[in-house]
Protein backbone atom coordinates (compact mmCIF):
# COMPACT_ATOMS: atom_id res chain seq x y z
CA UNK A 1 0.00 0.00 0.00
CA UNK A 2 1.23 3.53 -0.26
CA UNK A 3 3.09 4.96 2.61
CA UNK A 4 0.96 7.54 4.65
CA UNK A 5 2.78 9.60 7.13
CA UNK A 6 1.46 12.53 9.72
CA UNK A 7 3.54 14.47 11.48
CA UNK A 8 4.32 15.02 14.99
CA UNK A 9 6.64 17.51 15.76
CA UNK A 10 9.89 16.69 14.14
CA UNK A 11 8.69 13.12 13.87
CA UNK A 12 6.87 11.34 10.95
CA UNK A 13 5.00 8.91 12.27
CA UNK A 14 2.98 6.01 10.29
CA UNK A 15 -0.52 5.90 9.51
CA UNK A 16 -2.81 3.09 8.90
CA UNK A 17 -5.98 3.12 6.38
CA UNK A 18 -8.54 2.15 8.94
CA UNK A 19 -12.28 1.45 7.40
CA UNK A 20 -13.95 -0.31 10.08
CA UNK A 21 -13.18 -0.48 14.36
CA UNK A 22 -16.10 -2.48 16.40
CA UNK A 23 -16.34 -4.56 19.74
CA UNK A 24 -18.09 -8.09 18.73
CA UNK A 25 -18.03 -11.96 19.26
CA UNK A 26 -14.80 -12.69 17.24
CA UNK A 27 -17.21 -15.10 15.24
CA UNK A 28 -14.50 -16.81 13.02
CA UNK A 29 -11.55 -19.50 13.80
CA UNK A 30 -9.56 -20.07 17.11
CA UNK A 31 -11.35 -17.55 19.53
CA UNK A 32 -14.76 -17.73 17.85
CA UNK A 33 -17.12 -16.71 20.63
CA UNK A 34 -14.69 -14.81 22.95
CA UNK A 35 -14.91 -10.98 22.52
CA UNK A 36 -12.98 -9.37 20.35
CA UNK A 37 -11.73 -5.65 18.90
CA UNK A 38 -11.38 -5.35 15.16
CA UNK A 39 -9.24 -3.08 13.29
CA UNK A 40 -10.55 -3.64 9.74
CA UNK A 41 -7.78 -2.21 6.59
CA UNK A 42 -8.42 -0.43 3.53
CA UNK A 43 -7.25 -2.51 0.28
CA UNK A 44 -6.23 -6.28 -0.50
CA UNK A 45 -4.31 -8.09 -3.15
CA UNK A 46 -6.83 -10.61 -4.02
CA UNK A 47 -10.11 -10.60 -5.03
CA UNK A 48 -11.81 -13.71 -3.71
CA UNK A 49 -15.07 -14.48 -6.21
CA UNK A 50 -17.01 -15.02 -2.44
CA UNK A 51 -15.28 -12.15 -0.75
CA UNK A 52 -18.27 -10.22 1.97
CA UNK A 53 -15.75 -7.84 2.57
CA UNK A 54 -15.55 -5.89 -1.08
CA UNK A 55 -16.48 -2.89 -0.10
CA UNK A 56 -13.36 -2.03 1.99
CA UNK A 57 -11.04 -3.36 -0.96
CA UNK A 58 -12.69 -0.55 -3.41
CA UNK A 59 -10.81 2.55 -4.20
CA UNK A 60 -13.02 5.17 -3.18
CA UNK A 61 -13.63 3.54 0.92
CA UNK A 62 -13.67 5.87 3.48
CA UNK A 63 -11.20 5.41 5.79
CA UNK A 64 -9.75 7.23 8.99
CA UNK A 65 -5.91 7.67 8.74
CA UNK A 66 -4.92 6.11 12.65
CA UNK A 67 -1.38 6.41 13.63
CA UNK A 68 -0.11 3.37 15.74
CA UNK A 69 -1.16 5.11 19.08
CA UNK A 70 -4.05 5.71 17.85
CA UNK A 71 -5.16 2.28 17.26
CA UNK A 72 -3.46 1.26 20.90
CA UNK A 73 -5.42 3.68 22.24
CA UNK A 74 -8.67 2.57 20.79
CA UNK A 75 -7.64 -0.64 21.84
CA UNK A 76 -7.01 -0.12 25.63
CA UNK A 77 -10.41 2.01 25.63
CA UNK A 78 -12.33 -1.11 24.79
CA UNK A 79 -10.53 -3.21 27.99
CA UNK A 80 -11.12 -5.89 25.37
CA UNK A 81 -8.45 -8.48 25.29
CA UNK A 82 -8.70 -10.28 21.73
CA UNK A 83 -7.77 -7.76 18.89
CA UNK A 84 -8.01 -8.83 15.18
CA UNK A 85 -6.52 -7.24 12.39
CA UNK A 86 -8.38 -7.84 9.18
CA UNK A 87 -9.26 -5.81 6.26
CA UNK A 88 -8.86 -6.12 3.29
CA UNK A 89 -5.50 -7.97 3.66
CA UNK A 90 -3.89 -6.44 6.99
CA UNK A 91 -0.11 -7.75 6.09
CA UNK A 92 0.29 -5.49 3.12
CA UNK A 93 -0.48 -2.28 4.94
CA UNK A 94 2.64 -0.34 5.15
CA UNK A 95 4.65 -0.28 8.21
CA UNK A 96 2.34 -2.95 9.67
CA UNK A 97 5.50 -4.67 11.09
CA UNK A 98 5.40 -1.47 12.97
CA UNK A 99 2.07 -1.71 14.24
CA UNK A 100 2.62 -5.33 15.61
CA UNK A 101 5.78 -4.55 17.21
CA UNK A 102 4.38 -2.02 19.24
CA UNK A 103 1.27 -4.30 20.01
CA UNK A 104 4.23 -6.01 21.41
CA UNK A 105 4.68 -3.56 24.43
CA UNK A 106 0.35 -4.40 25.42
CA UNK A 107 0.72 -6.70 27.83
CA UNK A 108 -3.09 -8.03 28.29
CA UNK A 109 -3.50 -7.94 24.74
CA UNK A 110 -3.36 -11.08 22.11
CA UNK A 111 -3.14 -10.10 18.43
CA UNK A 112 -5.13 -12.37 15.64
CA UNK A 113 -4.13 -11.66 12.12
CA UNK A 114 -6.54 -12.81 9.74
CA UNK A 115 -4.12 -12.87 6.37
CA UNK A 116 -5.12 -14.66 3.12
CA UNK A 117 -2.04 -16.37 2.62
CA UNK A 118 -1.01 -14.99 -0.56
CA UNK A 119 2.22 -12.91 2.08
CA UNK A 120 5.01 -14.42 3.08
CA UNK A 121 4.33 -14.10 6.74
CA UNK A 122 8.25 -15.34 7.87
CA UNK A 123 9.27 -12.10 8.60
CA UNK A 124 6.30 -11.62 10.63
CA UNK A 125 6.66 -14.59 12.27
CA UNK A 126 10.37 -13.55 13.54
CA UNK A 127 8.80 -10.54 15.05
CA UNK A 128 7.19 -13.11 17.86
CA UNK A 129 5.38 -11.24 20.29
CA UNK A 130 1.63 -12.05 21.31
CA UNK A 131 0.64 -12.39 17.83
CA UNK A 132 -1.31 -15.70 16.08
CA UNK A 133 -1.97 -15.74 12.10
CA UNK A 134 -5.10 -16.97 10.87
CA UNK A 135 -4.32 -18.33 7.21
CA UNK A 136 -6.35 -18.89 4.85
CA UNK A 137 -5.77 -21.43 1.77
CA UNK A 138 -7.62 -20.35 -1.11
CA UNK A 139 -9.77 -22.53 -2.52
CA UNK A 140 -10.44 -23.22 -6.03
CA UNK A 141 -13.97 -21.50 -5.99
CA UNK A 142 -12.28 -18.61 -4.60
CA UNK A 143 -10.56 -17.93 -7.60
CA UNK A 144 -7.49 -17.04 -5.76
CA UNK A 145 -5.42 -20.30 -5.52
CA UNK A 146 -2.69 -19.89 -7.64
CA UNK A 147 -1.32 -16.89 -5.37
CA UNK A 148 -1.30 -19.01 -2.57
CA UNK A 149 2.57 -18.79 -0.52
CA UNK A 150 2.77 -22.59 0.43
CA UNK A 151 6.22 -21.41 2.15
CA UNK A 152 4.15 -20.32 4.80
CA UNK A 153 3.52 -23.82 6.56
CA UNK A 154 7.54 -23.89 7.52
CA UNK A 155 6.66 -21.22 9.99
CA UNK A 156 3.33 -21.78 11.05
CA UNK A 157 2.65 -23.39 14.72
CA UNK A 158 0.16 -24.80 16.88
CA UNK A 159 -0.64 -20.89 18.53
CA UNK A 160 -1.45 -20.30 14.62
CA UNK A 161 -4.48 -21.61 12.30
CA UNK A 162 -5.28 -22.65 9.12
CA UNK A 163 -8.45 -21.78 7.22
CA UNK A 164 -10.07 -23.43 4.42
CA UNK A 165 -13.56 -20.89 3.03
CA UNK A 166 -15.15 -24.02 0.88
CA UNK A 167 -17.78 -23.59 -1.55
CA UNK A 168 -18.07 -26.89 -3.64
CA UNK A 169 -17.30 -30.71 -3.12
CA UNK A 170 -14.07 -29.30 -5.42
CA UNK A 171 -12.99 -27.19 -2.51
CA UNK A 172 -13.16 -30.05 -0.14
CA UNK A 173 -11.04 -32.49 -2.02
CA UNK A 174 -8.37 -29.63 -2.40
CA UNK A 175 -8.65 -29.04 1.46
CA UNK A 176 -7.98 -32.57 2.12
CA UNK A 177 -5.28 -32.98 -0.36
CA UNK A 178 -3.66 -29.75 0.92
CA UNK A 179 -3.93 -31.01 5.00
CA UNK A 180 -2.62 -34.21 3.88
CA UNK A 181 0.49 -32.91 1.73
CA UNK A 182 1.35 -30.51 4.34
CA UNK A 183 0.56 -32.37 7.31
CA UNK A 184 -1.66 -29.21 8.85
CA UNK A 185 -3.47 -31.08 11.41
CA UNK A 186 0.01 -31.88 12.95
CA UNK A 187 1.42 -28.55 12.99
CA UNK A 188 -1.70 -26.27 13.44
CA UNK A 189 -5.35 -25.39 14.05
CA UNK A 190 -6.96 -26.33 10.74
CA UNK A 191 -10.86 -24.97 10.47
CA UNK A 192 -13.31 -25.69 7.50
CA UNK A 193 -15.81 -22.83 6.76
CA UNK A 194 -18.43 -22.81 4.26
CA UNK A 195 -18.59 -19.96 2.01
CA UNK A 196 -21.74 -18.40 3.44
CA UNK A 197 -24.57 -19.80 1.74
CA UNK A 198 -23.30 -21.79 -1.17
CA UNK A 199 -22.66 -25.09 0.60
CA UNK A 200 -24.23 -26.59 3.27
CA UNK A 201 -22.63 -27.10 6.33
CA UNK A 202 -24.19 -30.83 6.63
CA UNK A 203 -22.50 -32.18 3.06
CA UNK A 204 -18.73 -30.32 4.99
CA UNK A 205 -19.40 -32.96 7.71
CA UNK A 206 -20.64 -35.71 5.68
CA UNK A 207 -17.29 -35.16 3.82
CA UNK A 208 -15.19 -35.03 7.24
CA UNK A 209 -16.84 -38.18 8.05
CA UNK A 210 -16.21 -40.13 5.17
CA UNK A 211 -12.66 -38.75 4.87
CA UNK A 212 -11.55 -39.45 8.97
CA UNK A 213 -10.95 -35.51 9.35
CA UNK A 214 -10.41 -35.86 13.07
CA UNK A 215 -7.98 -33.35 13.55
CA UNK A 216 -9.83 -29.76 12.09
CA UNK A 217 -12.85 -28.20 13.26
CA UNK A 218 -15.76 -26.59 10.92
CA UNK A 219 -16.28 -23.33 11.89
CA UNK A 220 -19.73 -21.71 10.87
CA UNK A 221 -18.81 -17.56 10.91
CA UNK A 222 -21.26 -16.91 14.13
CA UNK A 223 -21.69 -13.48 13.11
CA UNK A 224 -23.71 -14.20 10.36
CA UNK A 225 -26.38 -16.10 12.58
CA UNK A 226 -26.56 -13.32 15.31
CA UNK A 227 -26.70 -10.31 12.99
CA UNK A 228 -28.23 -9.63 9.74
CA UNK A 229 -24.77 -11.37 7.24
CA UNK A 230 -24.44 -7.81 5.25
CA UNK A 231 -24.19 -5.65 8.33
CA UNK A 232 -21.15 -4.35 8.57
CA UNK A 233 -19.26 -3.28 12.43
CA UNK A 234 -20.37 -7.21 13.95
C1 LIG B 1 -12.77 -10.70 4.71
S1 LIG B 1 -11.33 -11.66 4.98
C2 LIG B 1 -10.11 -10.44 5.46
C3 LIG B 1 -8.78 -11.02 5.81
C4 LIG B 1 -7.97 -11.59 4.65
N1 LIG B 1 -8.05 -10.80 3.49
C5 LIG B 1 -8.37 -13.02 4.36
O1 LIG B 1 -8.92 -13.28 3.30
O2 LIG B 1 -8.12 -13.87 5.24
C6 LIG B 1 -11.64 -12.47 6.56
C7 LIG B 1 -12.13 -13.89 6.47
O3 LIG B 1 -13.46 -13.89 5.94
C8 LIG B 1 -13.57 -15.01 5.08
N2 LIG B 1 -14.68 -14.79 4.15
C9 LIG B 1 -14.79 -13.80 3.23
N3 LIG B 1 -15.95 -13.91 2.56
C10 LIG B 1 -16.58 -15.00 3.06
C11 LIG B 1 -17.83 -15.64 2.77
N4 LIG B 1 -18.64 -15.17 1.82
N5 LIG B 1 -18.16 -16.73 3.49
C12 LIG B 1 -17.32 -17.22 4.45
N6 LIG B 1 -16.14 -16.65 4.78
C13 LIG B 1 -15.78 -15.57 4.08
C14 LIG B 1 -12.22 -15.04 4.40
O4 LIG B 1 -12.01 -16.27 3.74
C15 LIG B 1 -11.30 -14.80 5.55
O5 LIG B 1 -11.04 -16.02 6.23
N1 LIG C 1 -17.70 -10.93 14.37
C1 LIG C 1 -16.79 -11.04 13.42
N2 LIG C 1 -15.80 -11.95 13.56
C2 LIG C 1 -14.85 -11.99 12.60
N3 LIG C 1 -13.74 -12.76 12.60
C3 LIG C 1 -13.03 -12.46 11.49
C4 LIG C 1 -13.69 -11.47 10.78
C5 LIG C 1 -13.12 -10.84 9.57
O1 LIG C 1 -13.83 -10.21 8.79
O2 LIG C 1 -11.91 -10.99 9.37
C6 LIG C 1 -14.84 -11.17 11.47
C7 LIG C 1 -15.94 -10.27 11.29
O3 LIG C 1 -16.09 -9.54 10.30
N4 LIG C 1 -16.86 -10.23 12.32
S1 LIG D 1 -8.30 -11.97 0.41
FE1 LIG D 1 -9.79 -11.55 2.04
S2 LIG D 1 -10.37 -9.38 1.81
FE2 LIG D 1 -9.22 -9.98 -0.02
S3 LIG D 1 -10.81 -10.47 -1.48
FE3 LIG D 1 -10.25 -12.40 -0.45
S4 LIG D 1 -11.61 -12.61 1.32
FE4 LIG D 1 -11.78 -10.50 0.57
MG1 LIG E 1 -15.78 -10.70 8.18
Amino acid sequence: MENIHRKKGNTVVSTYRVVERFISINGEAARAGELAVFIRFAGCNLDCGYCDTKWANEAGVPYEELTEDEIIDYVRRTKVKNVTLTGGEPLIQKDIDKLLLAFELEDDVRVEIETNGSVDIAEFKALGGNVSYTLDYKCPSSGMENDMCLANYNYIDKNDSVKFVVGSQEDLEKCFEIVREYALDEKTRVFISPVYGSIDPADIVDFMIENDMNDVKLQLQLHKFIWDPEERGV
